[in-house]
């Protein structure tokens, strides 16, 4: 067990923001790590103080990957039984409130997956994006084959799954992975200003857009249309959806109570 946690976490506003902690190591992705991480994203979803969730790492990596290291000697009855990926790696996916990545420099395997797994992408000017997995004589295991290639479509994740190239953040930008990019400095201030945007809005109707729009990746167009109109019907139950449109027709801003 390290001596130090391998995440740092601070609020700003109502935005948390997680920050991987590992930087001798480029932030690789170890069991412990990856813990931590997942405690913190349950606490905060659970907190009703948090609106969105912000996780970044340092300049040099977001994150090199899954621990080389830590998992070169595993065997498979032991990654098996272990459910090695799943059960530690997913929790970001269950958290209802938005995440954001803010990403400079690598975000390779793993990391490229985890971000891959938030809801957004906000890219540096240095980011790098890739799943060199193939190098290690494996294939990605955290989603990469699946949601690299639902992002950026079957051509470029081939390119980038089958020969280990990185893409740079404006070709990220450009084939539909990243939603926009920033200066490096400036990369965990834009993602949360989009976290504080995030905050002012009605939390039901941003959970249930966030529900839908993954649901995308999940069904047929006809059920995911399906899906959306009942999520949208059911927001005229909020007293949010009253406020929103009484402060529209009353040209004033909204005041969104979250219910
Ligand atoms: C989740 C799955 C299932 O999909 C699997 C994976 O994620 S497998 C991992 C995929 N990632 C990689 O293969 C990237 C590995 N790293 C690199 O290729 C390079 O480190 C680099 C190109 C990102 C950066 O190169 P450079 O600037 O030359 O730095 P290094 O000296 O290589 O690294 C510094 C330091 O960090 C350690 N490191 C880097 N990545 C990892 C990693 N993924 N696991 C463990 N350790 C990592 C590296 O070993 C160096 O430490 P020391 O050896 O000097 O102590």
């Amino acid at each position: 067990m390290a001596e130090y946690t391998m995440i740092l976490t601070e609020m700003q506003g109502r935005v948390a923001v997680i920050r991987l902690n590992r930087p001798k190591a480029l932030n690789a992705l170890c069991d412990q790590l990856m813990e931590e991480l997942g405690q913190a994203l349950r606490g905060y979803d659970a907190d009703p103080g948090v609106a969105a969730i912000v996780i970044t790492g340092s300049e040099k990596a977001f994150a090199a990957g899954a621990d080389i290291k830590e998992m070169q000697s595993r065997t498979y009855p032991a990654v098996y039984l272990d459910d090695f990926i799943g059960k530690r790696w997913e929790a970001v996916t269950y958290v209802q409130k938005p995440v954001i990545a803010a990403v400079a420099g690598y975000a390779l395997g793993g990391g490229c997956e985890l971000a891959m797994m938030c809801d957004m992408i906000i890219a540096a000017e240095t980011a790098k994006f890739g799943q060199p997995e193939i190098n290690l004589g494996v294939i990605p295991g955290a989603g990469g084959t699946q949601r690299l290639t639902r992002a950026i479509g079957k051509a470029k994740a081939m390119d980038l799954v089958l020969t280990a190239r990185m893409m740079d953040a404006n070709e990220a930008e450009r084939s539909g992975l990243v939603a926009r990019i920033v200066p490096a400095a400036d990369v965990v201030a834009e993602a949360v200003k989009i976290g504080e945007k995030i905050a002012s809005l009605s939390a039901p109707a941003v959970a249930m857009a966030k529900e839908a729009v993954n649901r995308a990746f999940e069904t047929t167009l006809a059920e995911g249309v399906k899906f959306e109109r009942r999520a949208f019907q059911a927001l005229f139950s909020t007293e949010d959806q009253k406020e929103g449109m009484a402060a529209f027709a009353e040209k004033r801003p909204p005041a969104f109570r979250n219910r």
